[in-house]
């Protein structure tokens, strides 16, 4: 096999490559048909023809023709190919999934602590996040850019608690986002931005939960600022 250089190896032949990667030729000699390939590429069949052959030429594909159509592998050189194309795209998201949002210590309804403490939640909540959390949410009034950047979370995933009923009635999921709490005083991890699917409050208002009370640990009271650190 030739060494491989990446030569005549360009957007369009990483995309056919993709595609075949995707049809399972990663792992065994798989059978392409020209015309199929072709659709799937939005391209006539000699460019689909000619995209295999030049990755074939690059090293990147090995291909042995059958009666009916061709049979296709990729080469070591092929997967590592693609898998540097992988880890840019893991560079993108994984920089991008965290998001800081800030906000100021504010009362809230004094309900937190009654769904909190809740078994149907409180059971979840040590199995999942690995702590019993303290009995309420730590409520943050978020500032106007920090409502915006909220959105950002959904590149984040969350630590789903999973609705449930008693004899009386039903109670929602909530998703928490694992993130640390900084306040003038310090810094404190573990902690979670809980979203319970039903609540009461709108978007700028933001729940916390932690193992501990937040207010005593760093101090906090009403109106006092601090900034959420949400990741991964
Ligand atoms: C784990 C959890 C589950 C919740 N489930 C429900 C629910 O099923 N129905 C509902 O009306 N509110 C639910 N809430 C939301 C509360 O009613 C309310 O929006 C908020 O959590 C109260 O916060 P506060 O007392 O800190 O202001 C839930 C809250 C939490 C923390
Ligand atoms: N990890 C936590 C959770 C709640 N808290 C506080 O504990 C109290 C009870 O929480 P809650 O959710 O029932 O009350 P409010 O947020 O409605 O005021 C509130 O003062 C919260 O701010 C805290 O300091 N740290
Ligand atoms: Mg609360």
């Amino acid at each position: 096999m030739a060494e491989s250089t990446g030569q005549g190896v360009g957007r369009d032949e990483l995309a056919t490559l993709k595609l075949l990667a995707l049809d399972g030729a990663l792992d065994e000699s798989t059978k392409v048909s020209c015309a199929d390939l072709a659709e799937r590429l939005d391209a006539s069949n000699q460019t689909a023809s000619r995209r295999l052959q030049r990755l074939e030429d690059a090293g990147f594909l090995a291909r042995d023709i059958v009666s009916d159509g061709q049979e296709v592998e990729l080469t070591g050189d092929g997967e590592r190919r693609l898998q540097s194309e992988y880890a840019d795209y893991r560079r993108i998201f994984e920089s991008d999934a965290s998001v800081d949002l800030t906000g100021v210590v504010t009362s809230g309804m004094g309900e937190g602590r009654h769904y909190i403490t809740l078994p149907g939640y409180m059971e979840q909540f040590i199995e999942r996040l690995g702590y019993e959390p303290f009995a309420g949410t730590l409520n943050l009034e978020l500032t106007a850019e920090s409502v915006r950047k909220r959105a950002r979370m959904s590149a984040i995933e969350p630590v789903t608690i999973e609705g449930w009923e008693d004899d009386e009635r039903t109670y929602g999921p909530a998703y928490c986002y694992p993130a640390s709490i900084e306040g003038s005083d310090g810094e404190y991890e573990p902690a979670h931005v809980i979203a319970p699917e039903r609540t009461h409050h709108g978007e700028e208002q933001l729940e916390v939960i932690a193992p501990e009370k937040l207010r005593g640990v760093l101090e906090l009271a009403d109106g006092d600022e601090v900034i959420v650190h949400v990741s991964e």
